[in-house]
């Protein structure tokens, strides 16, 4: 779609490294009509290249600032309406009590076209540029999402989820052919509508270990071979879980090993919790380039674990942040940041301060951390000659003025002596959606909240 060159203007602020979180005040970037960033002038009076001097400026003033996008690395849309509903259960019963009856319900495609717009519009809302998505095994559905996603301008990687054991019966694939044969007939559809994977990919998904035949991760394995697209699964979540592996892979030495035997452990592939897994498990998925997605919200929800990220981080594993809805709670990632961040106080209980977060690693494994996850670093994830624009607004509310309560939405309380760097921290420990204004993605505007004008 051919679209307006624009240039932004105002505070932008995104992560360089894990550790440095880079604040530009007074910068503009010019986005082009292919939604790209197209120049940079950092700090100080706009360098425009000839021919954008009259182009749309949109200025931000105040306590706003740009962002780069989040990138959720997992998150299922199926479980959406489950989001908060998990009682006291942990994994292996959650998923027979609340989740394989919710995903079988998506025959329906009727349901699956309210709940997948519903998340799509969602998440869009609350700064999500990227998403990694579980579907169902329904082929209809799950082309459907793909179709949505694409309608609403949300860069997704959409997978038709593969089953076919350990599962009830009325929630199946047949066999490894009709696994194939749906997954295949997915990717063909998201061939249709997004030749060139460019906004909208399939992704290969395993469910995970336990809920596959042997055969059947084999033959997705080789799929992944032929076509060379990502390939998403969950590792490590759960004790009881990893007992499940060991007993239905008896010739395996591990839960990695599973999926390293059945080449479905390689640099595209997305590995979601990771929360238990040995010293050996990490060297085998650190030697095959594999990618970790961190939930830190699901891993407390359905207490499966406290994952240690700083030891991951510190054995060079790539890690970025999941939601995983509905095993976690919420789809905000700016949420999830913030579990990041208490979980690894957690962690630092027993492990000591090292094991603490900092603000800007948070952020920086909820869009650079995330972009390295899905492949897309180069694209997103920050601000970048030739990057897409994929950003969003972020509107903290003025200054504080009366001791009176103000009743707009959306205001954090900022007193007027704070650093850049400490607006930031209140806006991850304090903020919510409120505080996104407005969303682009590839260029596109994708969501703007009411009364912000741009
Ligand atoms: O958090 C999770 N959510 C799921 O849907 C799932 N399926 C297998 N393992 C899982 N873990």
């Amino acid at each position: 779609m051919a679209l307006e060159r624009r240039k932004f203007v105002g505070t932008f602020i995104h992560s360089k490294s894990l550790t440095d979180l880079e604040i530009c005040e007074e910068a503009t970037i010019g986005v082009d009509e292919h939604g790209k960033i197209a120049y940079i002038t950092r700090p100080g009076p706009d360098k425009a290249p000839d021919g954008w001097d009259s182009v749309h400026t949109i200025k931000l003033e105040g306590n706003k600032f740009f962002f780069p996008g989040f990138i959720d690395t997992h998150i299922h849309a199926s479980q959406y309406p489950n989001a908060g509903v998990f009682g006291k259960s942990t994994l292996l019963d959650w998923l027979n009590t609340y989740t394989f009856p919710l995903e079988s319900s998506f025959s329906d495609t009727a349901i699956a076209s309210k709940v997948y717009n519903r998340v799509v519009a969602r998440t869009l809302s609350q700064g999500t540029t990227t998403a990694c998505y579980y579907a169902t095994t329904h082929v209809p559905a799950t082309n459907l999402l793909a179709d949505i996603c694409l309608k609403r301008g949300q860069r997704a990687f959409v997978g038709r989820v593969c089953m076919d054991r350990m599962s009830p019966e009325y929630y199946q694939d047949e066999s490894t052919e009709s696994a194939i044969a749906d997954t295949r007939s997915c990717i063909s559809h998201i061939r249709s509508i997004d030749p060139s994977f460019d906004l909208i990919s399939p992704v290969i998904t395993p469910r995970f270990a336990p809920s596959c035949h042997t055969a059947t991760l084999a033959a997705l394995g080789a799929l992944q071979k032929e076509t060379n697209l990502p390939v998403q699964t969950h590792i490590s979540e759960n004790t009881s879980e990893i007992a499940l592996v060991a007993e239905l892979f008896p010739e395996a030495d591990s839960y990695a090993h599973v999926y390293d035997t059945a080449g479905l452990l390689t640099p595209k592939t997305i590995l979601a919790h990771a929360v238990h897994l040995s010293p050996t498990e990490r060297q085998l998925i650190k030697s095959r380039d594999a990618k970790i997605s961190h939930c830190p919200a699901s891993n407390t929800a359905i207490t499966s674990g406290r994952a240690k990220v700083r030891e991951l981080l510190d054995e060079g594993l790539t890690i970025g942040l999941g939601t995983d809805v509905s095993g976690g709670h919420t789809s905000s990632m700016l949420s999830e940041a913030r579990e990041a961040l208490f979980v690894s106080r957690h962690v630092a209980m027993t492990d000591g301060d090292e094991a603490k977060l900092a603000v800007e690693e948070a952020l920086y494994l909820a869009t650079r951390g995330g972009a390295k996850v899905v492949g897309l670093e180069s694209k997103i994830g920050g601000f970048e000659m030739g990057m897409d624009w994929d950003a969003q607004v972020v509107g903290l509310g003025d200054t504080v003025g009366t001791d009176e309560i103000d009743q707009s939405e959306g205001l954090l309380e900022i007193f007027g002596k704070e650093t850049w760097e400490e607006k930031v921290a209140k806006w991850v420990y304090t903020g919510d959606d409120r505080n996104t204004l407005a969303v682009w993605v590839k260029g596109r505007l994708v969501h703007k909240r009411n009364g912000f004008t741009i």
